[in-house]
């Protein structure tokens, strides 16, 4: 693991985001900063509704933050506008989803393809890339099966594979495990580890003990912000 030298892959800085639903505020994310480095595995963990997915959203430029600075690659994310912003995105983030989020009529194939083909890539070259994919994670023999026609795990392998096809250098997860058995859970966390070990990052949103066993830095979130970032051998180190 090469931590704590080189640029962050993802830096926060002092990101915050409310949402507004009626006259209730709920403040999701509070002047939150963190920075994590190519080669590491974060588990970012803490209680339901404590703003794990808010914060993979805003890292992932899903989701604009009211204030704050988010950096991807060493460029600033939401200072970059139109094409700029989702080519970028695009190339430096893959995104797996907490409900896999694969379409039903597609096959897995199709899912996987889904990104480069909306981006204007050829069907056959989309289909390549997508069948490379799947194979990364094992699963090339289904690739032309409904998701439907594949178990929980191998669902989450395709929504891996698609957040992969790009080679995106920074992997967001939400909840990647939630529906795995704990032989499925291991083989998604190779593919995390297989990231890092090619100098990627991943940041796992969490509540699952094996991923924060496998993670380099558990970072534990309350209420919106953090309040501990700690490697597993020395948890109990708060924030300063
Ligand atoms: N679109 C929204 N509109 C209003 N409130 C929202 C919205 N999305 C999330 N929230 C609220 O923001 C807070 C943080 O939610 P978030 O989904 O980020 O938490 P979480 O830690 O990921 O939860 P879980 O572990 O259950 O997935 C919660 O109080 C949630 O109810």
């Amino acid at each position: 693991m090469i931590s704590g030298s080189g640029s962050p892959l993802l830096k926060l800085d002092s990101v915050r985001k409310t949402y507004t639903s009626g006259s209730v505020e709920v403040h999701a994310v509070h002047h939150v900063s963190l920075s994590v480095m190519p080669g590491e595995l974060v588990a970012l963990m803490g209680p339901s509704g404590c703003g794990k997915s808010t914060l993979l959203s805003i890292s992932g430029g899903l989701l604009r933050p009211d204030s704050g600075t988010v950096t991807v690659g060493g460029l600033s994310l939401y200072d970059l506008v139109g094409a700029r912003f989702h080519e970028h995105r695009r190339r430096s983030v893959g995104f797996v989803f907490q409900d896999f989020n694969l379409m039903r009529t597609l096959t897995a194939v199709e899912n996987v393809m889904l990104v480069d083909e909306l981006d204007g890539m050829s069907r056959k070259q989309a289909r390549q890339r997508a069948l490379a994919a799947l194979r990364s994670v094992g699963l090339d023999g289904v690739a032309d099966r409904y998701p439907s026609e594949l178990s929980g795990g191998q669902q989450q392998r395709v929504a891996i594979a698609r957040a992969l096809t790009g080679c995106p250098r920074l992997v967001l997860a939400d909840e990647p495990t939630g529906a795995l058995d704990s032989t499925n859970t291991r083989s998604v966390l190779g593919l995390l580890a297989e990231i890092v070990a090619a100098g990627g990052a991943c940041v796992v949103a969490t509540h699952d003990p094996e991923v924060a066993a496998a993670a380099h830095r558990v970072v534990q979130m309350l209420d919106g912000a953090l309040t501990e970032d700690a490697r597993p051998a020395v948890v109990g180190e708060a924030l300063q």
